[in-house]
């Protein structure tokens, strides 16, 4: 073990500070694919390949905008193992099996921190998902969701057959500052909000960071009324873009995981927020891109089997049943 894997090893499960406070850490590879002729990284059919695990919200944002696109036959796609241990996300293997996971099907690598180290010896972050990797230079192009998004929403669209999908804009210019702006807060507040939840060592911290969570919760739940009240289904409008695709990865997991693992139990999206429930099930029931890339058992089994340090035992809760209510529940 070379020093650098020898101090992940240590620090890998530790998410809050001496301070009791959950920082999360920027992501470190920053470049853009791109389809001007000449790029580094050109968009190309078969050249790129996406690393994922269904458990994580930040890597499910890339599942969703690559269904939405048509991407599936473009970027390809490898998916860990729902269990993350004190050395990060690994593969099945034979005596290791996994529902839904598959190998790593580039280098057949063990753990994700192989890529990392392949893409960078001396690499000392996190071994994060997602992982947008080149096949063609073998490195990682980006590890932030919220980059890659923006690459497959507008970079690969001379690739894509179907008109629907090639035409679909999830960031227009003409939207962009709203989106920006809800993006913002979505981000601080609920998407990592829960994180700093669920992470925090001290009370006081974990109280502040529940009150608020809860209060963005409050201002979604009043936009959607209002949308809805004029006909409305999305976050901006009728239109749906890149901010619905990114306040979803955290509602799909609040009541299953959140509530009770993460501590959010103030209240709970099917009992407490209606307008939210309600844009949930439609994005989920009637949406394949939605449906087909949330796995319940991998979120269910990630969160509570992974934290040891917050759920020692990794007890699964049964509840609730079921994960997310039919479309038609009122
Ligand atoms: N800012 C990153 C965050 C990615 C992230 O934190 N992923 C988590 C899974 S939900 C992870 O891989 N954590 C492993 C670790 O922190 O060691 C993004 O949005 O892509």
């Amino acid at each position: 073990m070379t020093p650098v894997e020898k101090k992940q090893k240590i620090e890998i499960q530790k998410f809050a500070g001496e301070d009791g406070q959950y920082k999360r850490r920027a992501s470190v590879f920053r470049d853009f694919i791109s389809s001007k002729p000449g790029s580094q990284f050109l968009a190309e059919a078969n050249r790129y390949h996406l690393y994922v695990s269904y458990a994580c919200p930040w890597a499910t944002r890339c599942l969703i905008v690559r269904s939405l696109k048509g991407l599936s036959s473009i970027i390809s796609l490898s998916v860990v193992h729902w269990h993350m241990d004190s050395e990060g996300w690994r593969f099945p293997s034979d005596d290791d099996k996994c529902k839904d996971a598959t190998i790593d099907h580039i280098y057949g690598f063990k753990r994700i921190k192989q890529l990392y180290f392949k893409a960078n010896e001396n690499y000392d972050g996190r071994f994060t998902v997602p992982v947008l990797w080149d096949k063609k230079l073998h490195t990682i192009v980006n590890n932030e969701s919220s980059e890659i998004i923006r690459m497959l929403n507008s970079e690969f669209n001379h690739l894509i057959d179907d008109e629907h999908k090639k035409k679909l804009n999830l960031y227009p210019t003409e939207l962009q500052k709203q989106i920006d702006e809800l993006n913002s807060w979505v981000y601080d507040n609920i998407n990592n909000g829960v994180y700093k939840t669920g992470f925090a060592t001290k009370q006081e911290i974990y109280e502040n960071e529940v009150l608020n969570v809860f209060k963005y919760l409050d201002k979604a739940e009043l936009i959607l009324k209002e949308n809805f009240t004029k006909g409305e289904t999305y976050l901006i409008g009728n239109q749906l873009t890149e901010a619905d695709v990114r306040l979803f990865v955290t509602i799909i997991r609040f009541d299953p995981v959140y509530v009770q693992h993460f501590k959010c139990n103030i209240g709970m999206i099917r009992h407490d927020f209606p307008n939210i429930h309600k844009w949930m099930r439609l994005l989920f029931w009637t949406n394949a891109s939605f449906k087909e890339t949330t796995n319940f058992d991998h979120i269910k089994f990630h969160y509570t089997k992974s934290h040891k340090y917050i759920n020692p035992h990794g007890i699964t809760p049964l509840g609730p049943i079921p994960n997310i209510l039919p479309l038609d529940h009122s």
